[in-house]
C-alpha cells in the first residue's frame, strides 16, 4: 500500500516515506520491495539530478536495506540469544549441580574428602591452582591475622596430602573387580563394564600429584597470611652466614617434621619447597622414627609425637575391641542397610553385600579425590539413590527422614562411627594419647614467648587420626556422636586429605592500637585454626577467638598434664 504524499503523519517512518515520495518520478510507485529487488539487480528505477536528491536517495537505500532486513537481523538475533542463554542455563546447572554435587560430595567422603581450599570448593582443575606466593593478592585467605595483632611464633601440625588408597582399600577394590567380572552385564554403563582396580600395592598410600598441591597451596597460603611476620624475623648480623633471601632465612628459622610414612615426608617437602622458595631435600627434615611393631620393640624409638596411636600397646589393644562402634552403628545398619543393598543389587545386576558398598563408597571416594571427576562411581551411586526415594534437594539439609538416605550419607555415617571410637571421645585414652606432641608444643611456645633464641616456624606432617587426636585432647567436637549432616564429629571437615591445625602465638595491643606498646604475657594470645578457619576451645573465650596464653596453655594442661606416655599406655597385667 503507498501512502498517498499529503498524508499527515509524524513519525519517523513518516519522514523516511515522505523523502521516499520527494523523488519519485510519476512512474507507479514500485513496491519497496521491487525496488529494492531492482536495486540488488543493479537496475535504479530512478533518475537522480539534485545533489541533494542524491544523498536522500542513499539514504533511503539505507533505510530500506534497513527496514528490509532489519526483522532478519532481530529474528536472528533473537534466536541466538536463545541459543546461547538455553546453551548456558544447560552449562550452569551441569556445572552448578556438577559444582553443588561437588560441595555435597565433599561432605560425604570422610577423611578421604577433598580438602575444601577456596579456590578448589567450585573449581573444575583436576589440582586447584597453586596459587603464586609472590602474587599474595590473587591469593583467597582465609583466616587473617586480626590487626591488632602481630605473629611471634607458628606451630602447624597438618595431615599429608591426598594420597592413593592404603593396602587395605587396595585389597577391597581389587575383590570388587573381581565381583564385578562375576556378574559381568552388558547392560552397565560402558566405563563400568571395562572398569578394573586401578591401584596397586607398589603405589599404595603413597602421596600422588593432588596431594603435592595441597601442600603447595597451603604453604602459598601461609607465606601470604603470614609473609609480613615471616620476613620481618630476619637475622639482622650483616655477618651472620645464615643471612640470605627472605624465603631462604624463612626456612633457616623453620623446623620441619614428619612421622616416618613416605606420604607425610613427601608432604613436608612440597610445603617447604614453597615455604622456603627452594628445592628441599628431606635431610632438612626431622623424621620421627616409625615404632617396629610388634610392641615389644617400643624400646626401639616410637614416634609418639606424630603417630602416637602406633606408639601405644594400650590403643593397638583397644582399636581392636569393635563393640561401641558395632552397637553404635547397628540401629542404622538394621533400618537402612536393606534399602541401600537392595537397590544397590538392582543398579548392578546382582546380589550385592556390606562389603560391596563399602567398596563402591571407596571407589568414589578416591576418584574424586584424586581425579577430581565424580562420574562414574560417585554418579552411579547417587543417581542410583535417586531414584531410589524421589529425592529432593533437601536430603543433603540434614533430615534423617528416609527420604534423605544414600549409600554415600550411610557409608561415610560409618566411616565416622569408625574413626569417633578409633581416634575420638570413643575411648577416654584418646583424650590424652596428643600429650607429648602438645607438651612439646607448649614448650616451643613458651621458649618464643621467653624471646628466648630456637626455631619460629614449627612445621609438622603427620596423619588424620594426628589431626583428630590433637582435636580430642583440645575437648573439641568431643559431642555424642548422632546420624545428623551437621554433626560435631564430621571426618569429612575436621580430617580431609591436607587437614591442618595452626597454632599461632599472636602479641595483640588494644583492638585500637596498631601494635604493642608494652610487652607482658597478658599482651600473648594464641589463635587455633582448624584448616584456615578460627576454632575456639573449651577454657579460652568463647566469644572471641583469640585465647590469652595463660588460659590456652591452662586448657591445654589440663589434659595433657603430667604425660607419662609409657605408663598411660602400658598393657594392664594379666
Ligand atoms: O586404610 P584406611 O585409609 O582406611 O586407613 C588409614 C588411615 O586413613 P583414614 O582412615 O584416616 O582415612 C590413616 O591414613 P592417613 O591418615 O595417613 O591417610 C592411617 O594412618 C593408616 O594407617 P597406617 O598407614 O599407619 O597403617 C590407615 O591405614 P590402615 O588401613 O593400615 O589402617
Amino acid at each position: 500500500m503507498t501512502t498517498p504524499r499529503n498524508s499527515p503523519r509524524n513519525n519517523t517512518d513518516d519522514r523516511w516515506q515522505g523523502q521516499q515520495a520527494m523523488y519519485r518520478d510519476d512512474r507507479d510507485v514500485a513496491s519497496d520491495e521491487d525496488e529494492h529487488h531492482a536495486f540488488l539487480a543493479g537496475e535504479p528505477r530512478v533518475r537522480l539530478t539534485h545533489p541533494k536528491q542524491v544523498q536522500q536517495w542513499r539514504w533511503h537505500w539505507r533505510w530500506l536495506v534497513v527496514r528490509r532486513w532489519t526483522p532478519h537481523i532481530l529474528g536472528t538475533a533473537i534466536v541466538l540469544l536463545l541459543v546461547i542463554s538455553l546453551c548456558s542455563l544447560t552449562a550452569y546447572w551441569s556445572y552448578g549441580s556438577y559444582a553443588a554435587r561437588r560441595e555435597t560430595l565433599r561432605d560425604m567422603l570422610g577423611t578421604k574428602a577433598r580438602y575444601p581450599t577456596p579456590t578448589s570448593l567450585d573449581s573444575d582443575d583436576v589440582h586447584p591452582p597453586v596459587v603464586d606466593a609472590h602474587n599474595c593478592s590473587t591469593v583467597p585467605l582465609p583466616g587473617d591475622v586480626p590487626p591488632h595483632c602481630e605473629l611471634v611464633h607458628l606451630q602447624l601440625v597438618s595431615r599429608h596430602g591426598t594420597r592413593n588408597p592404603t593396602p587395605r582399600v587396595v585389597e577391597k577394590l581389587a575383590a570388587l573387580e573381581t565381583e564385578l567380572l562375576a556378574h559381568h552385564n552388558s547392560a552397565w554403563p560402558k566405563w563400568l563394564v571395562s572398569w578394573r582396580n586401578p591401584y596397586s600395592m607398589d603405589t599404595a598410600a603413597e602421596l600422588v600429584e593432588q596431594g603435592k598441591h595441597d601442600l603447595a597451596s597451603l604453604a602459598t597460603r601461609d607465606v601470604c597470611r603470614y609473609g609480613r611476620w615471616l620476613d620481618a624475623a630476619r637475622f639482622k648480623d650483616p655477618s651472620d652466614p645464615r643471612r640470605g633471601s627472605a624465603a631462604s632465612e624463612r626456612h633457616q628459622l623453620a623446623w620441619y617434621g614428619s612421622s616416618a610414612k613416605q606420604r607425610c615426608i613427601d608432604s613436608a617437602k612440597a610445603y617447604a619447597t614453597v615455604f622456603s622458595g627452594q628445592k628441599l631435600d628431606t635431610s632438612a627434615i626431622h623424621i620421627l622414627p616409625e615404632l617396629a611393631l610388634p610392641m615389644d620393640t617400643a624400646e626401639q624409638g616410637q614416634d609418639n609425637e606424630l603417630a602416637m596411636h602406633h606408639a601405644c600397646a594400650l590403643w593397638e589393644k583397644q582399636s581392636k575391641d569393635r563393640s561401641g562402634e558395632l552397637s553404635m552403628e547397628a540401629p542404622y545398619r538394621e533400618r537402612y542397610m536393606p534399602m541401600i543393598l537392595d537397590q544397590l543389587s538392582e543398579t548392578l545386576g546382582y546380589p550385592t553385600t556390606n562389603e560391596t558398598l563399602e567398596a563402591v563408597w571407596m571407589a568414589c571416594a578416591f576418584e574424586f579425590a584424586i581425579d577430581a571427576k565424580p562420574n562414574q562411581w560417585c554418579q552411579l551411586v547417587q543417581s542410583h539413590t535417586k531414584s531410589v526415594q524421589n529425592l529432593g534437594d533437601s536430603w543433603w539439609m540434614g533430615d534423617n527422614s528416609e527420604a534423605g538416605m544414600s549409600p554415600l550419607r550411610l557409608v561415610d555415617f560409618f566411616e565416622d562411627v569408625r574413626h569417633y571410637f578409633q581416634y575420638g571421645p570413643g575411648h577416654p585414652l584418646n583424650q590424652r594419647l596428643a600429650c607429648v606432641l602438645f607438651t612439646r608444643v607448649l614448650g616451643e611456645m613458651r621458649t618464643a614467648l621467653r624471646g628466648q633464641p630456637g626455631p619460629r616456624w614449627w612445621l609438622r606432617f603427620a596423619h588424620a587420626e594426628t589431626i583428630m587426636l590433637m582435636l580430642n585432647h583440645l575437648d573439641v567436637y568431643t559431642g555424642p556422636l548422632e546420624f545428623r549432616q551437621d554433626r560435631a564429629f564430621r571426618t569429612s571437615r575436621i580430617a580431609p586429605f591436607a587437614a591442618n591445625l595452626h597454632f599461632e602465638l599472636l602479641r595483640c595491643g588494644s583492638e585500637t592500637a596498631s601494635a604493642v606498646s608494652r610487652v607482658s604475657d597478658d599482651n600473648y594470645h594464641v589463635r587455633v585454626l582448624l584448616n584456615e578457619q578460627p576454632i575456639r576451645i573449651p577454657g579460652c573465650p568463647a566469644d572471641q577467638d583469640l585465647c590469652p596464653w595463660a588460659e590456652f596453655e591452662r586448657a591445654v594442661l589440663a589434659r595433657a598434664g603430667d604425660c607419662h606416655f609409657d605408663a598411660m599406655c602400658r598393657l594392664p597385667k594379666l
